[in-house]
């Protein structure tokens, strides 16, 4: 397994309960420039004109700053000459393993997470903005009205840390064109923040090392550097330490969409409740799973999936149990809940077998959608 490097506990601001996970103060940009509309922003797109509510309860907006200093005689979204925009395609993930450990002191809980990067992927692109504009954001796809267009949004908190990072005014009009579900456990918000970093990174020329890169990430949330790296990953600490896990061939995936989310910190506390008192074993990488992905053997990785969230998950959201249930009626080889839900993964056979699943999923009316994709995918890329 080789080590990816950069993403260290000690450089985490990121907040347990209800506090700002905002890794981005001091750049005092909290107020989005209203009206700016990157080109890429479809009809349906929403725009950074009003505040709405943050992240969920983990996750709560960071306070707003002051707007930005205007440059004399500019004035907010006028690009300057030259610069072109810049689009990056970031992946969603599932948790293969996901064991949970005990609650730390910081509040996070330390984890063995091995991430899998599938084909599902949000699109996030770094427009010119004029100096003082501040960083504004625009949002479409299925589930973007439920996107905060303020610090909340963490593309917002990711542009903001890396022009503090670099002294610099973080002028820019941020898009994204969602496709990852929100709040469904498959890491969206963490997408659009790798995916901000590298556009913003490219647009302004700032170059960036990859290990600051990844530092920056762990900042922004736990599951961040993943979002960067995609692949095949184990997560420790808090799921911010990454070590590559090899991985052989495609697996073939469904995953089965729900109507609305789950909030992540909820599912953890969830969790932490239904454990009680009991003592928690230090969570462990389990090897059958790390040689199933190695050999890529599906029917091996089916046999070894496992969410220490699952639990909390399914009382939070019981309906979920039918639509594993209808996922394994259905044929495939097994289901999980990804991450802390609501959205539920299963592993196919083959590629007719995972399109046959989905097909039979939407029929079952256990799910909003289902989708058919495979995996290993590549980490954020710029296209
Ligand atoms: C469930 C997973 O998606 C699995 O990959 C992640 O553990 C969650 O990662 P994330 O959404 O990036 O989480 P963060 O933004 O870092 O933290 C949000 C909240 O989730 C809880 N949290 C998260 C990660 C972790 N190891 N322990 C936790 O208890 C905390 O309540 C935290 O305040
Ligand atoms: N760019 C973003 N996209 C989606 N949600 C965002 C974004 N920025 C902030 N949020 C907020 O974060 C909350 C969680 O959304 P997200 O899609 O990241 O959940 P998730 O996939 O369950 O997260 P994870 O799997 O990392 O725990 C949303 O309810 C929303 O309020």
């Amino acid at each position: 397994m080789g080590s990816f490097t950069g993403a260290s506990t000690g450089a985490s601001s990121a907040a347990p309960t209800g506090s700002s996970a905002a890794g981005a103060s001091g750049s005092g940009s909290g107020s989005p420039a209203a009206g700016a509309s990157p080109s890429a922003s479809g009809s349906a797109s929403r725009s950074a004109s009003g505040r709405s509510p943050g992240r969920s309860a983990g996750r709560a907006p960071g306070a707003p700053g002051n707007a930005p200093a205007r440059a004399p005689g500019t004035s907010p979204g006028t690009a300057p000459e030259g610069e072109r925009a810049v689009t990056v395609r970031v992946p969603a993930k599932v948790n293969v393993q996901l064991a949970v450990g005990g609650v730390r002191p910081d509040g996070f809980h330390d984890l063995a997470n091995v991430f899998l990067a599938v084909g599902l992927y949000d699109h996030v692109t770094a427009a010119p903005a004029g100096p003082g504009a501040g960083c504004a954001v625009t949002c479409e796809g299925p589930g973007s009205d439920r996107v905060p267009l303020d610090r909340g949004n963490l593309a917002v908190r990711a542009a903001e840390l890396l022009a503090a990072h670099h002294g610099r005014a973080p002028d820019v009009r941020l898009h994204i064109a969602k496709d990852i579900p929100v709040a469904g456990g498959m890491a969206g918000g963490s997408a659009d923040a790798a995916g901000a970093l590298l556009a913003c990174d490219a647009l302004w020329g700032t170059a960036t090392p990859r290990h600051v890169l990844l530092e920056l990430c762990a900042r922004l949330g736990s599951d961040v550097p993943f979002s960067l790296v995609g692949g095949a990953a184990l997560g420790r600490g808090r799921g911010e330490l990454l070590t590559e896990v090899p991985v052989s061939g495609t697996f073939h995936w469904v995953f089965a969409l729900a109507d609305g989310g789950l909030s992540t910190p909820e599912v953890y506390r969830a969790c932490d409740r239904r454990r009680g008192a009991a003592p928690v074993p230090e969570p462990e990488p389990d090897p059958a799973l790390l040689a199933a992905l190695r050999e890529g053997d599906p029917r091996a990785l089916a046999a070894r999936l496992a969410n220490d969230l699952q639990p909390a998950a399914l009382a939070l959201r019981p309906s979920l149990a039918d639509t594993l249930a209808a996922g394994r009626a259905a044929g495939a080889l097994a289901g999980l809940v990804s991450g802390s839900g609501p959205t539920c993964a299963f592993l196919a056979a083959d590629a007719d077998a995972a399109a046959a699943l989905a097909a039979s999923l939407e029929a079952s009316g256990t799910c909003r959608a289902a989708r058919a994709t495979t995996a290993p995918a590549s980490g954020a890329v710029l296209r």
